[in-house]
């Protein structure tokens, strides 16, 4: 959280929008924020309302915004060259499918790969986390979906949840259902919301709450009808947008930052576990034979 308020206080807007081509039009416009990665398929769509300040950031990785090494480093792009932009305090979260925000980290980038790609891809999984949960705007995660493990840790990351009240709809870290461990910084981000005992009993059974259930115990804020997710998410941003922004993000900062640091201080030892623990037979089998499962329910 502290890099990035350093990056925002020094970086001017001008700099960013000669750097990252951002368009920027009338007052009532929407801009579009290129990537120019010539690796990009564009999977995340920002639109950064100048008059509101606020940015929509919309997954949009077909079918199921699986997060790839390819997904995971469009979106810290995209996260950094808001987080930097001066005219933007707020961004709203979301997904460009109904009925799916995310299914969370991209199981084919655990399996039957190098030790070096298993390495770069949980940087990646570690950056998204980094910057979202430290962001210094006001995040908000409109899920309009299913948003298991990976999924949820995006959404657990902003400041509030918003979640389509659809009990087909289903959230949770359920990593222990595929033979995988979530990891302590994905667990210390849900103690924060929900507490140590219900966290607790979620990851061990990796459970997968139902909107109205994780509305009950917390892990969502706020249940509204699936139409009004968007627009329900923007009256929110406009309220916590009304508090100055100093001291908002001293606030979120004082929250935030010992669970932070923690992972901060062992990066490296994070990413070295994750590669022993993946490269593990066993591991490799039950992650076969969830893959495998996923792909013959139809
Ligand atoms: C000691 C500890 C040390 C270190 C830490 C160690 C390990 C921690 C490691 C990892 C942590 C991982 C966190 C994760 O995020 S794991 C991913 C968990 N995700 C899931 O379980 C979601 C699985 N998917 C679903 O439940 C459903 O697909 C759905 C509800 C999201 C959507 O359902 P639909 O019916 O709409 O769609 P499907 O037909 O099921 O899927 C379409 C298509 O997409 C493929 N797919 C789905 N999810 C994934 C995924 N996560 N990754 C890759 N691919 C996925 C699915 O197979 C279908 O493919 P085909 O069209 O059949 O080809």
């Amino acid at each position: 959280m502290a890099a990035l308020a350093v990056l925002r206080s020094s970086a001017p807007a001008r700099l960013l929008s000669g750097s990252f081509s951002v368009h920027r039009g009338g007052l009532a416009s929407w801009q579009h924020y290129q990537s120019r990665r010539p690796f990009s398929n564009n999977k995340i769509l920002v639109e950064l309302n100048e008059s509101t300040g606020v940015a929509v950031m919309k997954m949009k990785s077909p079918p199921v915004n699986s997060l790839s090494l390819d997904f995971l480093t469009e979106f810290s792009i995209s996260l950094e060259k808001l987080e930097i932009d001066r005219g933007c305090r707020g961004l709203i979260l979301t997904s460009a499918f109904p009925k799916i925000f995310s299914a969370g980290l991209d199981i084919t980038e655990m399996c039957g790969k190098s030790a070096e790609h298993y390495a770069a891809f949980w940087k990646a999984v570690q950056e998204m986390w980094l910057k979202l949960y430290g962001s210094n705007m006001v995040t908000i995660a409109a899920v309009n979906g299913s948003s298991p493990a990976g999924g949820c840790l995006m959404a657990m990351c902003c400041d509030y949840r918003i979640m389509a009240d659809n009990p087909k709809f289903a959230i949770g870290l359920n990593e222990t259902q595929l033979g995988i461990v979530a990891p302590f910084w994905f667990k210390d981000t849900m103690i924060n919301i929900v507490g140590n005992r219900v966290t607790e009993q979620s990851l061990q059974l990796g459970q997968m709450y139902s909107a109205p259930e994780a509305h009950k115990i917390g892990l969502v804020d706020l249940l509204v009808p699936e139409d009004k997710v968007q627009s329900t998410a923007a009256a929110v941003m406009t309220q916590w947008l009304s508090i100055p922004d100093h001291a908002r993000q001293l606030t979120k900062s004082m929250m935030r930052k010992p669970t932070i640091d923690r992972l901060v201080k062992q990066q490296e030892a994070d990413i070295n576990n994750f590669v022993s623990f993946i490269t593990r037979d066993s591991i490799q089998k039950s992650l076969q034979v969830y893959l495998d499962r996923l792909k013959q329910k139809k």
